[in-house]
């Protein structure tokens, strides 16, 4: 994975450097892309909630504005984090994109104590929130979440949200509840999502998943015994599909699509293929 972005604690009393600029899944942007001269937006007077010092993108320090509303800036726009991944191949941009969208909807949502009621400091030493009355810490949330493909010899099990674009099937996903094992996850969802039952479910890999705030675990696992039966209102359809005749797939950027595509590599004798970073 190449190091053009990563992630580090940079006290925003420190000058200059580049900023993005963040409002509810969207960043502006203008015709040099989504890095503005921090020092040149602080002249804007911009709608400020909080801001973040993120890390280092190509060596340079970057910034986060976080905004209370998405405000017009002359020569620039907003487009929101979906698009960047999907029509932009950067993914050392995407990867920092998906933090900042991440710290900042964390830091505008804990601006307050849940615990006293008090404002919330940001920790000079942790990615933290900090309440200087009663001492909580708050820490950027992270929501583990398991994603499956179950397969039967040539058919894979794939299944629609109400959510999802029209014609998209994909693998079966859902949050890790308290208390449970992901592998037990992996189990408790297929049983509820799609009512079959399945075998030795076996890890394969992660994917950082920013809509909102996921870390997706992924599994195959084999079917065992079931028919399928959606769950009203989460799964609008779900279906064998054989591995010849697929529907459309979920975007290549992500680890759904991933299970899929080195599931049929395997079965089909192709090269394994990658995840992006
Ligand atoms: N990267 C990828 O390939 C894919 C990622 N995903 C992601 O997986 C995650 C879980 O998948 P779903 O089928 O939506 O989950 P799910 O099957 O658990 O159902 C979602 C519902 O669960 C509830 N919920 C329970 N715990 C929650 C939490 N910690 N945060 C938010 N809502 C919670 C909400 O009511 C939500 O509408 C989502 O973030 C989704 O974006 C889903 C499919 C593909
Ligand atoms: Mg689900
Ligand atoms: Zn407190």
């Amino acid at each position: 994975m190449s190091l053009r972005w990563h992630a580090a604690l940079l006290d925003p009393a420190t000058p200059g450097g580049w900023a993005v600029v963040h409002c509810q899944q969207q960043f502006l942007f203008d015709s040099n892309g989504v890095l503005f001269p921090r020092d040149w937006l602080k002249r804007l007077e911009l709608p400020l909630l909080s801001e973040q010092g993120l890390g280092y993108f190509d060596g340079d320090a970057v910034f986060l504005f976080e905004l209370d509303r998405p405000v017009a800036v002359p020569g620039a726009s907003w487009q929101g984090l979906r698009q960047f991944m999907l029509h932009n191949d950067d993914r050392d941009l995407f990867r920092m994109l998906g933090y900042a969208a991440q710290i900042g909807t964390w830091a505008t949502q804990h601006r307050f104590c849940g615990h006293c009621g008090a404002r919330m400091q940001q920790h000079a030493r942790e990615r933290a929130m900090h309440c200087p009355d009663c001492g909580i810490h708050h820490y950027p949330r992270l929501s583990p979440s398991m994603i499956v493909l179950i397969t039967r010899g040539d058919e894979l099990l794939l299944a629609r949200s109400p959510r999802f674009a029209p014609g998209v099937y994909s693998t079966l996903a859902g949050y890790v509840e308290p208390g449970e094992s992901v592998e037990q996850c992996v189990e408790r969802e297929v049983r509820e999502e799609v009512g079959v039952s399945i075998h030795s479910p076996r890890y394969i890999t992660s994917q950082g998943w920013p809509f909102p705030h996921s870390l997706m675990l992924g599994f195959h696992a084999e079917y065992a015994a079931g028919e399928i039966v959606p769950q009203p209102e989460e799964i609008e359809d779900a279906r064998w599909f054989s591995i010849h005749r697929l529907p459309e797939l979920p975007a290549r950027q992500s680890i759904a699509r991933y299970l899929i595509e080195l599931y049929l590599a395997r079965r089909l004798g192709r090269d394994d293929p990658v995840l992006p970073g």
